[in-house]
């Protein structure tokens, strides 16, 4: 057993998150953290493409639009692809903190079907950090901010450093996202001293 806790809530001693001095401003596009990302990719043509915002404090709101490559049921999202626009959502946080963090752990909620053609309105937020670990919540509205809450999760990341996906993603991938000036330049503004 590793004495791991699965609880999404922050322990006790968790700091609460810090907006980074340089985070983008509220309001601004955050814009896709790689081009072929299936969550927010533009150049990645199964992808969802969610667009994400700065919130103000530690949060982003995002945007997705569920297409008819979305479904699981007929006429309805698959579960999988919500979770993965949940999952996409908080990990545009990591623009407010910047630092670099990978899913750990994420638990999601369906409280509503989603039908295709439904915009849907995601907001996200850190709760707490605790050493290497950011914990942090998200919903998704159906129609628009206020609108009825379709999904929910809690997550937990890690921070990671860039070696993280150096050391394992493939050479393809890896050797073709440095020689892309703007992801290096992605990487460089994340880059994080451990
Ligand atoms: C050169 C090219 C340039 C590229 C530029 C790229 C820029 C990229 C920018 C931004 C990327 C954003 C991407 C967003 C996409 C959406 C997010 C995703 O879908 S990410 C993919 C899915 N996730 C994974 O693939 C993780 C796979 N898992 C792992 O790699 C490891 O398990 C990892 C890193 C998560 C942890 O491994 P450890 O060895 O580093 O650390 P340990 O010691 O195991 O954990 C640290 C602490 O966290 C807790 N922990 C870890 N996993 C946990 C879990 N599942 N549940 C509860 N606690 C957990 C542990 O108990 C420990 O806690 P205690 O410090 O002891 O208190």
């Amino acid at each position: 057993m590793s004495g791991r806790t699965t609880a999404l809530t922050p322990p006790e001693d968790a700091v609460p998150p810090v907006r980074h001095p340089d985070a983008p401003a509220p309001g601004e596009p955050l814009g896709s953290h790689y081009d072929q990302c299936f969550g927010c990719g533009e150049e990645q043509p199964h992808g969802l493409r969610l667009a994400a915002t700065a919130g103000e404090g530690v949060s982003v709101t995002a945007t997705f639009t569920v297409r008819p490559a979305h479904q699981g049921a007929p006429g309805l999202a698959h579960g999988g692809v919500l979770a993965t626009a949940l999952d996409e959502t908080l990990g545009a946080l990591q623009w407010l903190l910047r630092v670099i963090a990978v899913t750990g752990r994420l638990e999601t909620d369906f409280v509503r079907p989603v039908p295709v053609g439904t915009e849907l309105h995601l907001e996200a937020r850190v709760t707490g950090v605790h050493g290497r670990k950011i914990y942090s919540t998200a919903t998704g509205r159906i129609g628009g901010p206020d609108g009825p809450v379709a999904v929910r999760a809690d997550a937990l990341f890690i921070e990671v450093a860039i070696d993280h996906f150096i050391d394992n993603g493939r050479p393809e991938e890896i050797n073709a996202a440095l020689a892309d000036p703007d992801q290096v330049r992605v990487a460089r503004a994340f880059e994080v001293n451990p």
